[in-house]
């Protein structure tokens, strides 16, 4: 018996306790999947009625899913823990992870964000904060639009991990008829694309938001992956980690997709919302918003150019007029493509 807890019940966890829960169906393995939900009625919807109305309407949950609210108990016992909440408040939520872990628990992050005033990758963050190493310590990326994927639509995705073997051990747990896990070991490559795809998606929004065509969206999408890759690969992450479903792969799924809560933010802002009115509109976590700044930060410690997400971080702290930002981008110094 495996018992996988997973920690957030907004679209990205409930759709993945949706996809543990229809592998191990699918593969007959005996497997407990709990899901924490920080509202003690939306726990109870979910053992109830088998549904997360507000995230995911009315998708049917398979039964062997329970939901509490109490986060201790979630965790006690956990083979495998499951982080599905928003960056910013995964080291609040570690804490009591860390009084109820069990010794050989494995990590795994699905979010896609990097911490505010310290720029750590969530996988930074866990290790950190539970004192784990690298092969306890699992990142999940790729094109993953939680809603088509609550819809059984097929998707693939990225399971990274230092050690291999622990890579294969959660794909074959998320492996199913709808969702098809591939592995790799470069978890820093991988982290990194899923967190700057955020900020690549709201300068593709800012260009929905300014009626700009799909010329526009396209040099934004492939200047900002090269911008991506220049910050990953310093950071040693892979360069062919980019070609893969976890960069190339998001970054289209994220930029094309009206249902994506970044791209939706960064239309917001394109339409003169500030940032703050924009947030206030999603009622969802729109990752890019918060983690822009610390991208850029990062990025100038390791004196890596990324004009995009410069931009649109300039955007966000209201330093750069909206309208100004595609003519702020083309007027930068002529250069050769690959540099
Ligand atoms: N929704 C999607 O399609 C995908 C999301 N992700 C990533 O997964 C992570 C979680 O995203 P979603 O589930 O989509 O977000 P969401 O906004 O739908 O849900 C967030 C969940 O975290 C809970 N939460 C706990 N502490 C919170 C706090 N301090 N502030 C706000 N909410 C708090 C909320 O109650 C909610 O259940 C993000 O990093 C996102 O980038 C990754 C792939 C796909
Ligand atoms: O990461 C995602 C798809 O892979 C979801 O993107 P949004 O957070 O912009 O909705």
């Amino acid at each position: 018996m495996t018992t996988i807890a997973v920690l957030g019940a907004g679209s990205w966890g409930t759709t993945f306790a949706k996809v543990l829960a229809d592998a191990a169906v699918l593969g007959g393995h005996e497997t407990t999947v709990r899901l924490w939900a920080r509202r003690a009625e939306a726990a109870a919807e979910i053992n109830e009625s088998h549904t997360n109305t507000t995230y995911l309407g009315e998708t049917a949950l398979p039964e062997i899913i329970t939901a509490t609210s109490d986060l201790a108990e979630a965790v006690q016992g956990a083979e495998v823990i499951v982080l599905a909440v928003p960056a910013q408040s995964l080291r609040s939520h570690l804490s009591v992870v860390r009084e109820n872990l069990h010794d050989s628990a494995v990590l795994v992050s699905l979010i896609k964000g990097l911490e505010r005033g310290t720029d750590l990758r969530m996988s930074e963050v866990i290790e950190e904060e539970l004192g784990v190493g690298p092969d306890r310590t699992v990142v999940i990326s790729g094109p993953n639009l939680a809603m088509e994927i609550a819809r059984e639509e097929p998707t693939a995705s990225v399971v990274a991990c230092a050690d291999e073997l622990v890579a294969e051990h959660v794909a074959a747990l998320c492996n199913n008829q709808y969702f098809r896990p591939y592995t790799n070991t470069d978890v820093t490559g991988v982290e990194i694309a899923g967190i700057v795809k955020n900020v690549i998606a709201l300068a593709v929004g800012i260009c929905d938001g300014q009626k700009l065509g799909d010329n526009s969206k396209a040099s934004v999408i492939t200047r900002g992956l090269a911008e991506t890759t220049r910050l990953a690969t310093v950071l040693g992450g892979q360069l062919e980690t980019f070609s893969g479903l976890a960069g190339l792969g998001d970054l289209v799924a994220t930029c094309a997709s009206p249902l994506s809560r970044n791209r939706t933010a960064g239309r917001l802002l394109g339409e003169g919302l500030t940032a703050e009115q924009a947030t206030e509109r999603l009622s969802q976590t729109a990752e890019g918003m918060k983690s822009g700044s610390a991208v850029v930060e990062l990025a100038r410690q390791h004196q890596i150019e990324m004009p995009i997400c410069e931009a649109v971080v300039a955007v966000l702290e209201d330093k750069l007029p909206v309208d100004r930002l595609a003519s702020l981008l083309l007027a930068r110094d002529l250069k050769a493509e690959g540099k």
